[in-house]
């Protein structure tokens, strides 16, 4: 294989970074105090509460840690940029900005479409696909992009103009394989970055916006670009070309709002439908936290039976390959230096640091073709075996590590299916339950019906025979 081919195991666990934002105009102006500093060289990210002899400090470690000073490049190049080069394999991944409102996630994700050093992960990723695309091994393809907006539990299509009901038509559904996808999206086909720059602008153009204390631009809801690649590429030296189809999703998800930043007048009708809107952004990000309190809990071989709740909420049922699923996935955890801010980084980084050490299970699509790849061991038997190319040796390996996690993945499915199967058997026992119960007393209250009417029957006949016996005397 042109590239190093990779086992499933490698850089499968979830890789957790953190960005640290700079202090902002309105903290500056009102002298706000820095709480939080990060340090990139240990990976630490430091948290100082209480003042003086009361101070206390904590520290976080993440795979990585970028301070305010660090570029759009530098997280790009570092977190981004080695996903990329696996998306061209076959992989499909996941590249999402998780923190409180107006702490940098649609920074980080889109950045500046006007100045290219000020470009995001979505216009850079757009880039280095393309430039890949041009590496001799790739022949044909085809690129695709798609951009979804989760606003208010309802899916839109962000690259269809026009008013909103004519947006929000689409539903996720199951794939074959256990995955989702959303029916209805628009993918469109590009054939440059610049492409994609008018795909981004585009959709720009129709996300939801508010404003929120901490943002005046907030995005009110959650969004993901993917881009697709359709294509072939040739493995061996020529001696063949192998389809694959990589994926990259990027989400940027909406800004966690706390009650207290977002105003005390709830009165006004503005405020009521704002505080309704908070509280759904806050639901989604509560059960996206919830699945993975669970997903961290199964790794560490606890409450392994648990259900993970990915269809409590749209946001994670689109979410539920990138987690516990078969991407492969980084998280960007956002947070604001400033002491205002301090419960909701503290809380973004405790978020943040129970993602570290949740598995995922990728596998390339490229290694389907693997499965047509000559039968090694027979030409063994037959005499014929001459595998000198270690790359060969890689393939081959790689082909088997797929089938096991292949084996693996379906395997866990079936574990979910067999809970739910198992919880619904549950749940008929408890109406059994029930209506036996019901039966039971019904059936008592009929005996003891019956036992009323026996002893009426037999008095009767007394008082009967009782009378025939006084008209014959
Ligand atoms: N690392 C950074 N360097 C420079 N400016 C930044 C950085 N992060 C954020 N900003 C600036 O802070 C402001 C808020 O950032 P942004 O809109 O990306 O926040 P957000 O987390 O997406 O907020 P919301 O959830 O409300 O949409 C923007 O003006 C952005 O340019």
């Amino acid at each position: 294989m042109a590239s190093k081919s990779s086992s499933a195991n490698d850089g499968s666990a979830i890789q957790v970074v953190v960005r640290l934002r700079p202090m902002n105009e309105r903290e500056q102006r009102h002298g706000t105090v820095p709480v939080i500093s990060a340090k990139t060289k240990e990976k630490v990210v430091t948290v100082v509460k209480g003042k003086g002899r009361k101070q206390l400090k904590s520290s976080y470690s993440f795979d990585n840690v970028f301070t305010a000073f660090s570029s759009q490049e530098e997280v790009f190049e570092e977190t981004v940029k080695p996903v990329i080069a696996d998306v061209m394999r076959g992989y499909e991944s996941t590249v999402f900005a998780y923190g409180q409102t107006g702490t940098g996630k649609t920074h980080t994700m889109e950045g500046s479409l006007e100045r290219p050093e000020l470009y995001g992960v979505i216009p850079r990723s757009a880039q280095a696909i393309f430039e890949c695309l041009k590496q001799p091994q790739y022949k044909e393809h085809v690129v695709k992009c798609s951009y979804l907006e989760i606003y208010n539990e309802e899916l839109r299509d962000l690259l269809v103009e026009g008013k909103n009901s004519h947006r929000a038509k689409l539903d996720i559904m199951e794939c074959k394989d256990g995955g989702t996808f959303c029916r209805g999206l628009t993918e469109m086909e590009v054939r440059s970055a610049s492409d994609v720059l008018r795909l981004i602008q585009r959709g720009q153009h129709q996300r939801m916006i508010g404003e929120t204390k901490m943002n005046k631009a907030s995005s009110r809801s959650h969004s993901l670009f993917t881009i697709q690649v359709d294509g072939k590429i040739s493995l061996i030296d020529g001696d063949g070309d192998f389809d694959f189809t990589g994926k990259l999703h990027m989400v940027d998800l909406a800004g966690s709002e706390c009650a207290k930043s977002a105003g005390n007048d709830k009165s006004a009708p503005e405020a009521v439908a704002r505080e309704r809107e908070r509280m759904n952004i806050n639901r989604s990000l509560l059960t996206l936290g919830r699945v993975i309190t669970i997903l961290k809990e199964k790794s560490l071989h606890k409450n392994v039976n648990a259900r993970i709740p990915y269809r409590d909420s749209k946001l994670t049922r689109v979410l539920q390959e990138s987690l516990g699923g078969r991407c492969k996935t980084v998280v960007v955890a956002t947070i604001s230096p400033s002491i205002t801010a301090i419960e909701e980084s503290v809380s973004t980084l405790n978020y943040a640091q129970s993602a570290c050490g949740i598995v995922n299970k990728p596998f390339s699509s490229s290694s389907i073709a693997f499965g047509e790849m000559p039968n090694f061991s027979d030409k063994k038997s037959s005499g014929e075996c001459n595998i000198e190319s270690w790359q060969e040796m890689e393939m081959r390996l790689q082909y088997m590590q797929t089938q096991v996690d292949e084996a693996q993945a379906a395997l866990a499915r079936k574990h979910i299916q067999q809970q739910e199967l198992q919880e619904k058997v549950e749940k008929a026992e408890e109406k059994l339950l029930v209506k036996q119960k019901q039966l039971y007393d019904a059936e008592k209250e009929n005996k003891a019906l019956k036992g009323v009417v026996e002893t009426e029957t037999r008095k009767r006949k007394e008082a009967e025979t009782d009378l025939y016996r006084r008209k014959l005397i």
